[in-house]
């Protein structure tokens, strides 16, 4: 399984989420909005014990039972205010917070669309799933509540602080001893937090990386009666993945116990202080009254502060992942208006070598000093062991891997120096492995080239004699499931390659496109190639004699290297291992048909 390759940057959980910035700011009006109606719903509920302190010292002392009933109205009037305010709240941040998620994920998809093959390469799957899904949901519901209550609650704490000391100063101070003890522990909680968090998300993308594995390879698994092993090494990761959300409850609970703790035996000793006061005189009944209703009326914004730092942690992490893949850098395009005019010298290697990223430094190239010269409108069969580098070679002509060395021209001009949209007009390719979408079968065809038109869609099909699509219930308008598993291999070989010669590419790659079908389609396709071969250039991975008759010339790849060029017949008199290679390809070919 690919994993990620990106070590996690040690940012504090601030400056990974001040990198939310761009995608908030353009919704920061409605963001401060309802935040300052947050926060006014807030200090609203510091009101209630003023009220509640007049009432007692001033109504219920003078035994004045309408004063008492405008007291009640007030609180009435206040918390109808209060919920009414924290429902705009709600309205104002939803809208807006919907399309921040939305645009985040749609620049992913798009940063990914536009990654080298080699990241893919690297990259698990369900890393990338989990970032555009779990970790996006978490930065909406930061910024739909931690991140407004952190601002509102802070407020609300300060004014109900300011309001107690005014009360009393002593009492006040009693309240506040907890703060210190409370800003390290919440320091401690956040550090720990942070690692777990991390690890809890990570482990959220390899279990969903096993998922998609699992129904991708459904066939395998049933087919080998793998599914229970499947199912065990899942429990296992979701078991790890148990452990980790536990040690994180458990962490959360802990600090939320503090948390609960401290400001409780705060307020139980300001209560008997103030009792103390109040039976020597030294303070109203009226005052105490409201000086421990505030105390009560902060209790859940300071309560809440460990949930807001661990959802904003959750965020801080799930902001870094997300950033992880937008930060790495996309294929650039070097095109140059100065490139030499276009000749018709073909397709030709000069001196390539390549090795894979991921490789070890010390490891011989997978490719080296390739010379190949596929001269205009000739057909170039590629030949070679198994792991000799064919697949690695074709891929370079569309640049799916960049060359480490040398250079590759296509009729003179260097592939480096073309943009992507010219490359890609100018060379088709088609895979041993043939990828459908779930889209219908034109559309999975025109993919090759979205100008043609339905002349040229009927052409490529009979190319590629793939007219079984006619007898299909919708024709080229049916849709073909996920990946194409609604049809055989052979069906979607045939359809990969009509996509191929639909734009009728100057330049065509082949890696053994004829791999999956039977001997009878295949003869038939390869009369049909044979035509398209004749007005194009072309490299054709081929495993078996017939599809080598098709090549006008050779070219035996081994080791990486390319070891000799000349005609089927050539290289079958001189070269022992293309002679070799060949006579194994026919003696399968004669098992495969016995
Ligand atoms: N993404 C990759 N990262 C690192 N090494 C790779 C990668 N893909 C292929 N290789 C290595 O490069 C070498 C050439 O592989 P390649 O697929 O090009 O061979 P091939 O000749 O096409 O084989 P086959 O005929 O079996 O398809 C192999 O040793 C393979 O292990």
């Amino acid at each position: 399984m690919p994993r990620t390759d990106a070590p996690p940057k040690d940012l504090s959980a601030v400056r990974s989420l001040m990198r939310l910035w761009p995608y908030v700011r353009p919704v920061r009006t409605r963001l401060a909005s309802a935040a300052f109606v947050a926060v006014v719903a807030s200090c609203l509920g510091l009101v209630f014990p003023l009220v509640l302190k007049w009432i007692v010292d001033g109504p219920v002392a003078d035994r004045d039972t309408g004063g008492v009933w405008l007291g009640a109205f007030m609180l009435l009037g206040l918390g109808i205010a209060e919920a009414v305010l924290f429902g705009l709240r709600r309205w104002l941040v939803a809208r807006p917070l919907a399309g921040v998620e939305a645009a985040m994920r749609t620049d992913l998809y798009r940063h990914l669309q536009r990654l080298p093959v080699a990241f893919h390469d690297r990259w698990a799957s369900g890393q990338l799933l989990s970032r555009g899904t779990t970790d996006l949901m978490l930065l909406r519901m930061f910024l739909a509540f931690p991140l407004t209550f952190l601002l509102v609650n802070a407020v609300t704490i300060l004014a109900g602080f300011i309001i107690l000391l005014q009360q009393q100063w002593s009492l006040g101070l009693v309240l506040l001893a907890p703060v210190v003890p409370l800003v390290i522990l919440c320091s401690l909680f956040e550090t720990k937090y942070s690692k777990i968090t991390r690890l809890s998300q990570d482990q959220v993308g390899d279990l969903t990386t096993v998922v998609e594995e699992s129904v991708l390879g459904i066939r395998i698994i049933k087919g080998f009666g793998r599914h229970r092993s499947q199912a065990r090494a899942f429990r296992e990761l979701s078991q790890k993945l148990r452990g980790t959300e536990l040690y994180k409850a458990r962490l959360l609970a802990s600090i939320w116990a503090l948390i609960m703790t401290l400001p409780e035996v705060a307020i139980g000793a300001a209560l008997v202080l103030g009792t103390v006061q109040v039976a020597d005189g030294g303070l109203s009944a009226g005052t105490l009254v409201a000086f421990l209703s505030t105390a009560l009326a902060l209790r859940w914004p300071v309560e809440s502060i460990g949930f807001l730092i661990a959802i904003s942690q959750d965020a801080a992490t799930a902001t870094t992942r997300y950033f992880e893949v937008l930060d790495v850098a996309e294929e650039t395009d070097t095109a140059t208006t100065g490139e030499a005019a276009p000749d018709s010298s073909g397709l030709v290697f000069d001196g390539v070598e390549f090795h894979y990223p991921d490789a070890a430094p010390d490891a011989p190239p997978v490719l080296a000093r390739i010379d190949l010269h596929i001269r205009s409108g000739e057909t170039m069969a590629l030949v070679g062991a198994t792991g000799s580098g064919k697949t690695t070679l074709t891929a370079l002509v569309p640049r799916l891997h960049e060359i480490t060395g040398g250079r590759i021209t296509l009729d003179g001009q260097d592939i480096t120096l073309l943009s992507r949209e010219q490359l890609r007009e100018l060379v088709s390719v088609a895979f041993e492995e043939p990828t459908l979408f779930s889209a219908s079968v034109g559309e999975n065809v025109l993919m090759g080239d979205a100008g043609a038109d339905d002349e040229a869609l009927r052409r490529a099909l009979s190319v590629a004699q793939a007219e079984f699509v006619h007898g299909l219930p919708a024709g080229t308008s049916t849709q073909v499931g996920e990946q194409g598993l609604s049809l055989s291999g052979g069906q979607r070989q045939r359809l990969a390659l009509a996509r191929a010669v639909v734009g009728q590419p100057r330049f065509l790659v082949l890696d053994d496109p004829l791999s999956a079908l039977d001997v009878h389609t295949e003869a038939l396709v390869e009369a049909a190639l044979r035509q398209v071969l004749e007005s194009t250039t072309a490299l054709v991975v081929a495993h078996r004699p017939s599809t080598v008759m098709l090549a006008d010339r050779v070219a035996l790849l081994s080791e990486g290297r390319i070891t000799a060029v000349g005609t089927h017949h050539e290289l079958l008199r001189s070269n022992a291992e293309y002679a070799w290679l060949m006579s194994g390809a026919d003696a399968n070919a004669v098992e495969e048909n016995a």
